[in-house]
């Protein structure tokens, strides 16, 4: 019994460390020991030896399984008459300032029908079981009137978390990490809700004036993670905040230049935190009418001047306030729009903080965006992959993910994993009631959940393309047309071109966008014997960038064909061949036959004409309205004789020969088509894409899906449901971590470290 909510607290799905975070800190300082300490001690301590009982599994089973639903289970019971009263050591500020709260989930849980209610009724926890004598029916459990402080007292019952689920729907966004679950239930009333997303209890993006009035919405619930913050009502609207418990959200008032430190005409400096408002004004002086008195309204625009300690004039500016929760960070955020150029933004930023603020650290605004619930952690990670995109295609996904793409899909598996865990959960609790599981049912569900997240996994490489994109070495002898063609391709002039063989002489880079993947092209110096030693040192580089680069394009010379020379570059390169000890090169290969424009005509080939032949693993397909064409090949080698004769071993090293002529910029669609098929993204050759996981998210589902390929063989084995439960939470489990909604401290360390500052 002694371990009720310290059980909890090292459940194998919640991290240690994170509820450490919370318990150490000391008793009585803050909302969230008080109500840690009141649930974890004084609550236990108060519970008769029976009920005590209940509390304690339902607490323990709740834990690891609101864990899967988004949901922390924090059942409590109000002082409310007997010992109960001394539960609550000391007071935390519950239960009146938890009552507003409470009346709202009340009123959402009366919302729900009757029969919704009853067909979640089966899904109760195991602990009720003990209670079926006295079991309220759903009904009732569901049409409790508004909540009352005279409502609570009496026996703990806990409320399944998928019914939970369905009671409360957050208005804005997703369910959120932290949530309240209370169900006190005896003499008549009984409210259950969850906590879901804070802006659901506060307002959101769009607060109404309802929302700021009402009184209902303004508490914000602190233990467990679930805050219980005081709510400021002067001018403000509500602040709600969820401690997500891994990373210590601190209270500072941040401040940090937002753009870039590039010149532009105008520099943002941003200000989040509680004190945003107070410190902005210490360094703020309005102009025009408001010189007299300002009051900082939300969303409004101020013009004036920012000043230091001694009113020393730093710069003239516009202000903009956006007060919690509408702000970015969901906290009261106040921008500085200064004049451009680096030193007034400095100067402003310095006067900041002086004034209070903190410099804020890499990626904290959207850090504490997370905490307060307004992204999740998949859209957090859009946010950085938006700001870093490279090209349009990778903007385009980082928006789709930022939208919310990744985390509906998981969202949405994530439920499906629930529905079947409750199902399991209910024969669990209610063998007798209910009649068997239909297994190849439940198998079917499950093989859905498992195409569903394959279909996830099938992003990660087209977004891994985009994110990281590829490093592309040019490579071949000497005059062959290597910075031609990375001219051509990148439209530019960027490589020095002259009929003088040993021209380029270091490794030069040069970006384009292939079909949307960004591709780094590195033009090397030709590979030859040379008794110079910048031209040995040249050569050496060469080779280097060949074997780090993710493709190598090996150039030779169209009109006369592969020779010796080439051979020996090959040889020096490959080895013999992909595979081999001797092989430097790690990434794919292709061949450009360049200067295809001095090639003799060929009666089947005429010499306008670009061919792409595919070795193996290549089906036909056209290049666009191009003359090129791609034709499919048996294994391991071109099907039929290829434009360009080559010893068998290069054939079965390159994945393609390409034609192009460099100086009449032709077969470069073909190169374009070629490169893309050889790194598997044809498709985002038409521009644009969906959203993509990434690959920490890719890995969390790869995770889960091995958890159902353990389900699966579970129930092909015939063991008992509860081993099906134990693979269908760890399923669970690892989809929570790729929205956030379960995720280790380090880990956000590592994602939010991704950032930089003012992000
Ligand atoms: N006719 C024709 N000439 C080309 C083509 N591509 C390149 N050339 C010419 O070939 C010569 C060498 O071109 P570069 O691009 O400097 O060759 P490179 O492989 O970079 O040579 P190094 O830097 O010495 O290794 C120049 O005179 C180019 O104008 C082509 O497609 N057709
Ligand atoms: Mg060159």
């Amino acid at each position: 019994m002694a371990t009720g909510i310290h059980r909890i607290k090292v459940s194998p799905v919640t991290s240690a460390a994170g509820w450490r975070s919370l318990g150490s800190r000391s008793p009585g300082t803050n909302s969230n020991a008080s109500a840690i300490d009141a649930a974890g001690s004084g609550g236990r301590a108060a519970i008769t030896n029976s009920t005590s009982h209940v509390w304690d599994r339902a607490l323990a089973r709740d834990a690891s399984t609101l864990n899967y639903s988004c949901v922390v289970s924090y059942a409590f019971r109000c002082p409310q008459s007997g010992p109960d009263m001394h539960a609550w050591n000391p007071p935390p500020p519950a239960p009146n300032s938890l009552m507003p709260f409470l009346a709202t989930m009340a009123s959402k849980a009366n919302a729900l029908s009757r029969s919704q209610a009853a067909a979640y009724s089966a899904t109760r926890p195991r602990a009720m079981r003990h209670q079926q004598q006295q079991r309220l029916p759903q009904s009732h459990l569901l049409t409790a009137p508004p909540c009352q402080a005279a409502d609570f007292g009496g026996a703990l019952s806990v409320v399944h978390p998928y019914m939970a689920a369905q009671v409360l729907q957050p208005r804005h966004g997703r369910m959120r990490p932290r949530s309240l679950l209370v169900n006190a239930a005896a003499g008549g009333s009984t409210i259950a809700g969850s906590e879901a997303n804070p802006m659901a209890m506060g307002g959101g993006d769009t607060p109404t004036e309802d929302d700021d009035d009402s009184g209902l919405g303004s508490g914000s619930v602190d233990g467990m993670g679930i805050s219980m913050d005081g709510v400021n009502r002067s001018g403000s609207s509500a602040r709600c905040h969820t401690d997500v418990g891994l990373t210590t959200k601190d209270e500072d008032t941040i401040a940090s230049i937002v753009t870039g430190v590039s010149h532009g005409s105008v520099a943002i400096i941003r200000v989040s935190g509680t004190e945003a408002v107070s410190i902005a004004s210490r360094v703020f002086r309005p102009g025009g009418r408001f010189r007299f008195g300002w009051q900082p309204k939300s969303h409004r625009v101020y013009y004036g001047t920012a000043v230091d300690g001694d009113e020393h004039l730093l710069d003239e500016v516009l202000l903009i306030v956006m007060l919690s929760p509408r702000s970015y960070t969901a906290e009261d955020v106040v921008e500085f729009h200064c004049h451009g150029g680096g030193v007034c933004a400095s100067r402003v930023l310095r006067s900041l903080i002086e004034a209070g603020a903190r410099p804020a650290k890499p990626g904290e605004f959207t850090l504490r965006a997370f905490l307060n619930g307004r992204l999740d952690l998949a859209q957090a990670e859009a946010i950085s992959e938006l700001i870093g995109a490279r090209t349009a295609a990778a903007a385009d996904s980082a928006l789709a993910g930022l939208r919310g793409g990744v985390g509906t899909a998981v969202t949405d598996l994530r439920s499906r994993c629930l529905d079947v865990l409750a199902e399991l959960e209910a024969r669990l609790d209610f063998d007798e009631d209910l009649p068997s599981i239909d297994v190849p049912e439940l198998k079917r569900r499950i093989e859905g959940i498992q195409a569903g997240i394959e279909k996830a996994l099938r992003t990660a490489r087209a977004g891994n393309l985009l994110r990281t994109g590829l490093q592309v070495a040019i490579v071949g002898r000497p005059n062959v047309g290597k910075s031609s063609l990375l001219n051509a391709w990148t439209n530019s002039d960027r490589a020095i071109v002259t009929e003088i063989a040993g021209t380029t002489r270091d490794v030069l880079e040069a970006t384009l966008s292939v079909g949307g993947v960004p591709v780094t092209l590195l033009d090397t110096a030709g590979i030859r014997q040379s008794s110079d030693v910048v031209e040995r040192i040249g050569v050496e580089r060469s080779q280097a960038a060949a074997v780090a680069a993710d493709i190598v394009i090996m150039v030779v010379d169209g009109a006369t064909g592969w020779t010796d020379t080439d051979n020996d570059i090959f040889r020096a390169l490959w080895g013999d061949g992909p595979g081999s000890s001797t092989c430097k090169v790690k990434g794919l290969a292709l061949l450009v036959a360049n200067k295809d424009d001095l090639r003799a005509p060929r009666p089947d080939n005429g010499a306008g004409s670009t061919t792409v032949d595919f070795g193996s693993n290549s089906a036909a397909i056209s290049v666009g309205a191009s003359t090129a064409h791609i034709h499919g090949a048996g294994s391991g080698a071109f099907a039929k004789e290829p434009p360009l004769p080559l010893p068998l071993l290069a054939r079965e090293t390159f994945a393609a020969v390409v034609r192009t002529s460099a100086s009449e910029r032709r077969g470069l669609e073909a190169l374009d088509a070629a490169l893309l098929k050889l790194v598997g993204a044809p498709q985002l050759a038409s521009g644009g894409m969906s959203w993509s996981v990434n690959e920490r998210q890719a890995e969390a589902l790869v995770r889960s899906h091995e958890a159902l390929m353990r389900l699966a063989e579970s129930i092909a084995a015939d063991m008992p449901l509860d081993f099906w439960t134990i693979d269908l939470r760890a399923a669970l489990l690892a989809l929570a971590e790729v929205s956030g909604d379960e995720v280790a401290e380090e880990v956000l360390d590592i994602v939010f470290s991704r950032f930089c500052i003012g992000k």
